[in-house]
């Protein structure tokens, strides 16, 4: 008798290609060589749109980029988390996100090596006057670009893409070898090596060590049986040779009273007395009250635990609308790039 195979399915910002796509196989690969199981990446066409496939349990995951150590924060996940997790959404992102609580949570994290390059068929890289690339690379380059004169903005139109990938294959539209002469993309070797246009100069990034941090979205176990979901694997330390066993918490509010003085500095105090140890502290617009913000914490908890529970208890009375957007182990990574 065979057993039937268990399939993970995973969601990505697509095409193929992207750093993105490489976070989702860094995150599954090892799911792969195991026995009756099949690992299924599925692009999706926005990073919005990787929220929602799990929501709707159209794939088990979805990994979306968080931050980068060189230019911070990829703030429309931030806005996207609170979209999903506060009522401070626009009303455009009102009618995208559902009305229902979000079914699921951040199961765990991963750091990709970023190593961007200079593709494109041109021979000349002083005569490119038009170059495609992802939003959030431009500032991961600053260097290449001045020391080519690249960030000449009256010579040289950079042009936003939905995704690196997705910048090379436009250069595959270029018909004119004319204009294939002036037109080039910013991306990763991977998607060099998928539309097949080559590397003109490699490694274009402005720190070698340039990486961006991943989070990976998953079914909320508290949900599973409405969530449709076939998988709910379990990223501890013992079940994935990645993780370390510190946890992570990632936190959402609103402050109460902030016209207060020290009312952050209150909230701050219950992190302290519960030895959570804040790691990250970002504020986003509250787009439906103008000049408050929504402010989202990462804490690491100190092995107590109950802690979190306590804290978020002692919380309640001074913050707006408090959700743990997820709890997950740190990464091995993490602590292999302190050293
Ligand atoms: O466009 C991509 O390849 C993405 O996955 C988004 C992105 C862009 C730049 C750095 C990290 C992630």
């Amino acid at each position: 008798m065979t057993r039937n195979k268990r399939v993970i399915t995973v969601g990505y910002l697509g095409p193929p290609g992207t750093y993105s796509h490489q976070a989702a196989i860094q995150q599954f690969k090892e799911y792969e060589s195991q026995p009756n199981t099949d690992v299924v990446y599925k692009p999706q066409k926005s990073i919005g749109a990787c929220f929602t496939s799990v929501q709707d349990g159209a794939v088990d995951y979805s990994l979306v980029p968080f931050e980068n150590s060189s230019n911070g924060q990829v703030v429309l996940t931030y806005d996207l988390f609170r979209d999903w997790f506060t009522s401070s959404a626009s009303e455009s992102a009102k009618k995208v996100v559902s009305t229902d609580t979000p079914r699921f949570t951040v199961i765990s994290e991963q750091f990709v090596p970023i190593h961007h390059n200079l593709i494109t068929f041109a021979d000349d890289v002083t005569k490119i006057t038009k170059i495609y690339s992802h939003p959030q690379v431009w500032t991961q380059c600053r260097r290449f670009l001045a020391e080519y004169e690249l960030d000449n903005n009256i010579k040289v139109e950079k042009l936003d893409t939905s995704s690196t990938s997705k910048a090379v294959e436009n250069l595959l539209h270029v018909s004119d070898p004319e204009e294939r002469q002036k037109t080039a993309a910013i991306a990763s070797s991977t998607a060099s090596e998928i539309h097949n246009v080559p590397i003109k100069i490699p490694s274009v990034e402005d720190f070698s060590g340039n990486t961006t941090r991943f989070l990976c979205l998953g079914p909320d176990s508290a949900y599973l049986d409405q969530s449709g979901h076939q998988a709910a694997l379990n990223f501890t330390p013992d079940t994935n040779s990645g993780t370390s066993n510190q946890k992570m918490h990632l936190l959402t509010f609103l402050i109460k009273r902030n016209d207060d003085f020290g009312s952050l500095c209150d909230i701050l105090e219950k992190f302290k007395k519960y030895n959570l140890n804040l790691q990250t502290i970002t504020t986003r617009p509250s787009i439906d009250k103008p000049w408050q913000y929504v402010f989202f914490v990462e804490v690491w908890d100190g092995h107590e635990p109950d802690a979190l529970k306590a804290c978020l208890a002692e919380l309640e009375p001074l913050v707006f609308e408090l959700s743990v957007v997820g709890s997950f182990y740190r990464s091995r990574r993490f602590f292999e790039m302190l050293t």
